[in-house]
């Protein structure tokens, strides 16, 4: 009892503002309730449990990447080999990325995503790997120096945007695809600003590129100046210029928010 509880009477419990008499009282204190109960584990697969576990997901990723500096998320095929042209190139952009000044997320499993971690981490920058459980057993490459573990792809691809300026994407297949029109979607609504998306691999994009022309810009289903969201080219220098330029866009844009903030020209 502290010392503005009512005293209890015997047969009754208090619960801050409850009290609780005859049959409601539960023997034993709630830390025992908690400690020493062995009923059935089902429930640990049921939505009201998993609501907790992906918020614990989100609670984790924002812990962890909270003092993450500029950053850009790199995309691309798991099945890039290390002898592939675009691993190279992958490699030296994380290095050129260090260089700029950003740490390098990726999802943290091989291909595209360990040659950008390895040319982050050898050019002594963050690396950082956002990985996903598979159903098959893969962890993440070594070259991955700050990374989390997801169950869930909902939740991982919330940190790839919430903690980068930008996005680079090699080639690549579904998960690929998947993150460039998640993100495209993101801009198109305007959900994120100032954020450039650049595709590198002209000849493997170009199909595709003419397709969103041809057929969603030709039939409405976009507009033309939604494929100017995208940069398509196979020059790393370029690929610099666009970020280095966003973050000179997003830099002024902070610096006027916070000119028009009140107060803060006293
Ligand atoms: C296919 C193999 C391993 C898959 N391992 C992955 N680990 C982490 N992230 C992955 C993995 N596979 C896909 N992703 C995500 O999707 C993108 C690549 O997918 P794609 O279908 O290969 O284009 C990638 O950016 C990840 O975020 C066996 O080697």
């Amino acid at each position: 009892m502290n010392h503005n509880e009512k005293p209890e009477r015997p047969g009754e419990r208090h619960h801050g503002p409850v009290t609780l008499r005859g049959a409601q009282v539960q023997p034993g204190t709630t830390d025992q309730r908690l400690l020493d109960s062995r009923g059935p584990g089902d429930w640990v697969h049921t939505d009201p449990w998993r609501v907790l576990r992906i918020q614990s997901e989100f609670v984790e990723g924002f812990s962890a990447l909270a003092e993450l500096g500029p950053a850009i998320s790199v995309f691309g095929s798991a099945r890039t080999p290390t002898d592939d042209p675009f691993y190279q190139s992958a490699v030296e952009l994380g290095e050129r990325l260090v260089g700029a000044g950003f740490g390098v997320i990726t999802g943290g499993g091989p291909g595209i995503m360990e040659a950008a971690n390895k040319g982050a981490s050898q050019a002594g920058g963050v690396s950082v790997g956002l990985g996903i459980e598979l159903p098959f057993e893969q962890g993440l490459n070594e070259y991955v120096d700050l990374g989390i573990d997801f169950r869930y792809f909902f939740a991982r691809k919330t940190m790839f945007v919430k903690y980068a300026q930008g996005f680079v994407v090699f080639p690549g297949g579904f998960g690929t695809l998947d993150e460039l029109f998640e993100s495209l979607t993101l801009v198109q609504t305007g959900k994120v600003t100032t954020f450039p998306i650049v595709l590198v691999g002209t000849s493997y994009w170009s199909g595709l590129m003419d397709w969103l022309r041809g057929t969603l810009a030709a039939e409405k289903k976009i507009s033309s100046a939604d494929l100017e969201l995208v940069t398509l080219t196979d020059d790393l220098d370029e690929v610099l210029d666009v970020l280095n330029r966003a973050g000179e866009t997003r830099r002024a844009q902070e610096r006027e928010a916070v000119a028009r903030t009140p107060g803060a020209a006293e």
